[in-house]
């Protein structure tokens, strides 16, 4: 067996164990380059690719090559030496006519009368990679960004293309490239640019008869970082400018990054240039998870020096789910809201009334109707079991916790609540409440479920009460 065959037969393995983007993006990258009696030597594009792949796939590389080579398989890794030919049919940079220094080209970004260059405004370090907050929906992304700020000069992401839905931070990751370059290596010169800004100097380069001078600017940046690229589709002339200007520094290993709102096989737009942005890599934003959200918002509400108590952020992230920039929305809100009542805390009855504007839909208030709901969703019990004359040992827990939490989240008597739970007496109510108590201490599980649950509760809820536990 030589290398290929042992490495085809690892990808097999592999691609029924990842993702298929995940596959695309991590392993088809990767190129067999030799095979010493066990030991496999792979070739990847970048130290990242290495890097990320003993981070997250560690496990499915050693399955794969177990399977491939037995036991005693071992796994070599070899990085792609950095420059790399262009792909055939590729475009040469014009260059200046031997003899004749090229013209100085004009700065679009000058507004006549104005010395500063606009660009200084666009990348004023607010957005970085330290308050760029990691979970699983954006770590790819957020790691491909790094490679390429550390090492924009010869990045294998070329272009590198972050794509994902509004607001979960795309732009906030080009700006943090940029300024990382812009403080790691002042030489290099760093351009932030929209398509829409593009688009508009394209015009009036038009219109002036200079659009071989914007051209000229642009090929002189490092690292150009265009934002909303999808902002191309339907404009003809903007996509013929950019590709030239796209493969003229590509050609001359300037870095390239940009974002879109889509994927690009979705970006509607002449197939050159399309095919040209899938040459490097491709990483989505998602949403992020509820715990993500919550760090988020912690470090948005210190970074403004605000305090938020936990349950009071949490309910807020259990509404806002799909949008960072609404979750700093709701907490410019609170910010005001306190401002505007002298310093008042932020409660969950004020997160309540802020969260009006952002969600059409809040839940409704604890009530033991809701506690009952929620437990048996939980325990995956018709909620009329909880009620019940029956004393199957699941329902009685179930039962006793539903109480135990009734007692908790609400001002129900003892007696009101042995009513609501099949006409039971006060002291058995008060027999229940002590025994989750006790099962509290003792066990973990019923521990780890009783937080749940509260969480649950609370974060589904818009004015539980602290509970006494
Ligand atoms: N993981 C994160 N950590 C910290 N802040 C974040 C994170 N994700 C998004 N944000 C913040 O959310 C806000 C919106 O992000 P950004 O403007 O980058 O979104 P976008 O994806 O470019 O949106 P759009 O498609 O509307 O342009 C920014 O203020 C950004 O700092």
């Amino acid at each position: 067996m030589d290398h290929t065959v042992v490495w085809d037969n690892c990808l097999q393995t592999i691609r029924h164990s990842v993702d298929p983007q995940s596959y695309q993006t991590w392993f088809v990258p990767i190129r067999p380059v030799a095979l010493n009696s066990n030991e496999l030597t792979i070739q990847v594009p970048h130290r990242l690719f290495y890097e990320f792949l003993e981070e997250h796939y560690i496990d499915v590389l050693k399955l794969s090559l177990n399977q491939a080579l037995g036991t005693a398989g071992r796994l070599q890794y070899r990085i792609k030496p950095s420059r790399q030919p262009e792909p055939a049919g590729f475009p040469h940079a014009p260059k200046a006519t031997a003899g004749k220094p090229a013209p100085t080209p004009s700065n679009p970004f000058v507004i006549p009368g104005m010395t500063r260059p606009r660009i200084e405004s666009n990348l004023n370090g607010k957005y970085t990679f330290d308050n760029f907050i990691e979970g699983d929906c954006n770590s790819l992304a957020r790691n491909a960004a790094k490679a390429v700020a550390d090492n924009p000069a010869n990045t294998a992401f070329n272009p590198l293309v972050i794509h994902g839905p509004v607001g979960l931070g795309k732009t906030h990751l080009l700006k943090a490239v940029g300024n990382r370059i812009a403080e790691k290596f002042p030489n290099k010169s760093v351009l932030y640019v929209t398509t829409d800004t593009f688009t508009n100097q394209l015009v009036s380069s038009i219109g002036n008869n200079t659009t071989n001078d914007l051209v000229n600017w642009y090929q002189n940046v490092d690292v150009l970082l265009v934002d909303d690229i999808q902002q191309l589709i339907n404009r003809k002339k903007t996509q013929d400018v950019f590709f030239n200007l796209f493969n003229v520094l590509r050609q001359n290993n300037k870095a390239i990054v940009m974002t879109c709102d889509r994927p690009i096989i979705e970006l509607d737009i002449e197939e050159r240039l399309r095919s040209r942005f899938q040459w490097g890599l491709t990483a989505d934003l998602s949403a992020p998870a509820l715990e993500t959200r919550m760090a988020i918002l912690a470090a948005k509400a210190s970074a403004n020096e605000v305090s938020i108590p936990p349950q009071v952020m949490e309910f807020i992230c259990y509404h806002i789910q799909n949008n960072i920039r609404q979750l700093e929305g709701v907490l410019n809100n609170l910010v005001l809201h306190r401002g505007v009542n002298q310093g008042r805390e932020i409660d969950l009855e004020l997160a309540r009334q802020v969260l009006k504007n952002f969600v059409t839909e809040i839940n409704r208030e604890v009530t033991p109707e809701v506690i009952q709901r929620t437990v048996a969703e939980y325990y995956n019990l018709d909620v009329e079991k909880l009620a019940s004359a029956t004393r199957r040992r699941h329902v009685v827990l179930a039962r006793q916790i539903s109480m135990f939490l009734v007692k908790q989240f609400t001002d129900q008597s003892l007696k009101a609540i042995g009513r609501m739970f099949g006409g039971r007496d006060h002291a058995t109510v008060i027999y229940s409440i002590r025994t989750v108590r006790d099962l509290m201490e003792t066990n973990d599980d019923i521990k780890k479920a009783l937080e749940e649950l509260e969480r649950k509760i609370r974060a589904g809820q818009g004015n539980a009460t602290s509970t006494k536990w």
